[in-house]
């Protein structure tokens, strides 16, 4: 702008030299001098000056039914399989023909919808033949019939031969006036990769060019031209391995119908010579350049106007190269070059020394990959196979073992069914030992002993020879200790000593009325510890006969001294026992009285039943003796007659309510115990 202009003012002023005719001039007010817009900008900026905050768009208001979704569709025709020789009907194990379903809803479980183009939807899908992943690609439009390239999209992907950088094909086919295309299924386009990233390493820009090329040079080499290469059309898997997808407007170049129908590509990316001509393989190379400058600088590239031909014409901005090699630049840039035939070509890109290096270092990682899925997959059915046949030889032992599991608890629910149904584990009236020692029935020998505790049975094999019992069992038991834990505790680990035979210390032996040895146990390794502890109270004291120069304690409490006692008088006694017992059986039904818990090593099903059974109180059996003259000092008083009184009716009467200041033991009818308490 001119200076003098610029500084001008209203008035009128005199120009030229003084001698000369004096013009005057109108002076021309200042022009604004207005902020230049730049043409080329970065994406990121470009969001940076989008206000963030957008009135949304008003609701649309449908006048019709929507018609383009493929669920609307009827099922009216047979699915046709499009082949290079022409359509053919399509068979699958999975789909039935007379189901209403299309071939897809029926094959397919469809996962989600993952991308809307100008000619279709595509739908991420599980094969119900293999159960693998694919996408499947829906026109939206109905097929038009007569058109010639009804099927381009399909019979030009379908012609390409396989490549690793190109997206895989399946199979295509028409059904109800529709196209589907599977496909193998990627993770995301590099459009959303770029939009997502912006800053993308120039070692993963590096990787995207070779791949690319690769694909590029695969397409050019078997004479076929992409003419769409983008972004959008760009695929990147889970291990960031570039795909080249979406054929729809390659172009076969031995094929002169696919040459005369040739159609422009996104404009975005497209070569200026194709504007005035046809694609070639040099615009292809040209989208290519302009795909990796996006990715490279984040450039937002513009679909038209100056911006448009600034790219074309070499004019971009240093500072869009910023932190990227020069090598990058350059080859990039020459890929942009406005003259095709100066571009170069993909032979020639991938003959470039540094490509090459860095091909080789990219194929053997692509290598490295496919074989890690492979042996992944291969390990996975391996493993399977190992499992399956483990479980097969396995599957006898898991079931040996339950077996025993099961044997074991029905051992022990059936001991503790027969033993603690109606007598508390401190009453012997119920043992079969003790009946028979009053019956005088003479001890069984070790050998012919059948013990209720005998777990050597086929239970355990390895302990078959095992027996609890070496020595006689004793014929009567002490239950007029005082040690009031001890008592409690029939079924404590305390007790257990007792039954350790030998090993019993001194003191433990002294402590014992009477200085009862313990009876000689043996076996005991292989007895439940269930079964050990409910012989704890089966063995205290041996039977005096059985005791050699060990007399039995006659004095107060021991009760079953019964040996001056005929077998006729002992069975009666007996009989008049269990007569008391079920009277007391009766009296007990309304009253839980808590007892010892149950074995820890009854299954706890078993446990739970046994406690929550209702116990009868133990018995006094110092009534079956003589009734005693009351120790002197001592009174008649209920109190006085509690303290003296065994433990467990001691107990019994402080906790059953009713109990209270009655005796539990009343009467043996027509014994000589009845005697109240
Ligand atoms: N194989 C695939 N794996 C993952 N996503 C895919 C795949 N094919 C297509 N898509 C997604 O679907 C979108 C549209 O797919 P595609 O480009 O094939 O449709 P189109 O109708 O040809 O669109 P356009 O004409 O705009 O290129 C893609 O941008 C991509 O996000
Ligand atoms: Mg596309």
């Amino acid at each position: 702008m001119d200076e003098s202009l610029g500084n001008s003012s209203m008035d009128s002023i005199e120009v030229g030299p003084s001698t000369s005719p004096r013009v005057l001039v109108t002076p021309r007010l200042p022009v604004p001098v207005m902020l230049r817009e730049t043409p080329l900008s970065t994406k990121r900026e470009r969001q940076a000056m989008t206000p963030r905050f957008r009135r949304p768009a008003p609701k649309m208001i449908k006048t019709m039914p929507q018609t383009r979704s493929i669920w609307s569709v009827r099922k009216d025709t047979t699915p046709q399989l499009i082949t290079p020789r022409g359509p053919k009907p399509l068979e699958s194990p999975k789909y039935d023909r007379n189901n209403s379903q299309t071939f897809f809803e029926q094959v397919f479980q469809i996962d989600e919808i993952i991308g809307r183009g100008s000619f279709g939807e595509v739908f991420a899908a599980r094969c119900r033949e293999d159960s693998h992943l694919y996408a499947v690609k829906v026109s939206i439009a109905p097929i038009r019939h007569h058109s010639i390239s009804k099927y381009r999209e399909a019979e030009s992907h379908m012609m390409i031969p396989p490549h690793k950088n190109l997206v895989r094909f399946y199979r295509a086919w028409e059904e109800t006036d529709r196209l589907y295309i599977q496909t193998e299924l990627c993770d995301q386009s590099l459009q959303q990769y770029c939009s997502v990233k912006h800053a993308i390493p120039e070692y993963e820009i590096w990787n995207i060019f070779i791949d690319l090329l690769q694909a590029v040079h695969h397409l050019h080499s078997n004479d076929m031209i992409h003419d769409d290469i983008k972004p959008d059309n760009i695929f990147l898997t889970k291990h960031k391995i570039c795909k080249l997808g979406d054929f729809g407007l390659v172009i076969n170049l031995k094929n002169p119908n696919d040459v005369k129908s040739a159609e422009e590509g996104d404009s975005k990316y497209l070569a200026p010579e194709v504007l005035n001509g046809k694609p070639t393989k040099a615009s292809d190379i040209f989208s290519l350049g302009v795909t990796l400058l996006e990715a490279a600088t984040d450039l937002d590239v513009p679909p038209n106007g100056d911006a448009w031909h600034q790219i074309r014409n070499g004019q971009i901005p240093e500072r869009f190269f910023y932190g990227i090699s020069t090598n990058l630049q350059e080859l990039i840039k020459s890929m942009l070059d406005k003259d095709p035939m100066n571009r170069p070509t993909s032979w020639k890109l991938l003959l470039n020394p540094l490509i090459r290096k860095k091909l080789t270092k990219r194929s053997l990682y692509v290598e490295w990959i496919s074989w890690k899925d492979t042996l992944a997959t291969l390990f996975k059915s391996i493993l399977v196979w190992i499992m399956a046949f483990l479980s097969v030889v396995f599957r006898p032992v898991a079931w040996f073992h339950e077996e025993i599991n099961n044997r074991r608890s029905e051992i022990c629910a059936q001991f503790l069914n027969t033993h603690q149904q109606h007598t508390p584990i401190q009453t012997p009236e119920t043992s079969k030992v003790y009946s028979e020692s009053l019956t005088g029935v003479a001890l069984r020998q070790s050998s012919q002993l059948a013990s209720p505790f005998d777990f050597s049975d086929d239970e355990n094999p390895p302990h078959s020879q095992r027996r609890l019992f070496t020595a006689p069992l004793p014929q009567r038991l002490n239950f007029d200790e005082d040690d009031d834990d001890d008592e409690q505790a029939t079924c404590s680990s305390s007790n257990s000593s007792a039954i350790e035979g030998d090993s019993v210390s001194p003191q433990r032996r002294n402590k014992t009325k009477g200085g009862a040895v313990p009876v000689n146990m043996m076996g005991r390794q292989g007895t439940p510890k269930s079964a050990r502890r409910l012989l704890s109270c089966y063995r205290r004291r041996p039977a005096p006969h059985q005791q050699n120069g060990i007399h039995h304690h006659e004095g107060a409490g021991d009760g079953f001294n019964n040996n001056h006692l005929s077998d006729q008088e002992r069975t009666e006694r007996y009989l008049r026992m269990r007569q008391n017992e079920q009277h007391l059986d009766y009296m007990d039904r309304a009253n839980l009285i808590d007892e010892a818990p149950p074995p820890m090593s009854c299954p706890p099903r078993i446990r739970r039943s046994i406690r929550d059974m209702p116990r009868m109180p133990t018995l006094n059996f110092n009534l079956l003796d003589e009734p005693k003259p009351p120790p002197t000092g001592s009174n008649d008083s209920p109190v006085a007659k509690m303290e003296n009184s065994p433990i467990g009716l001691r107990r019994s009467m402080r906790n059953t309510p009713k109990s209270k200041g009655r005796p539990r033991m009343i009467s043996f009818p027509g014994s000589s115990g009845d005697d109240e308490i």
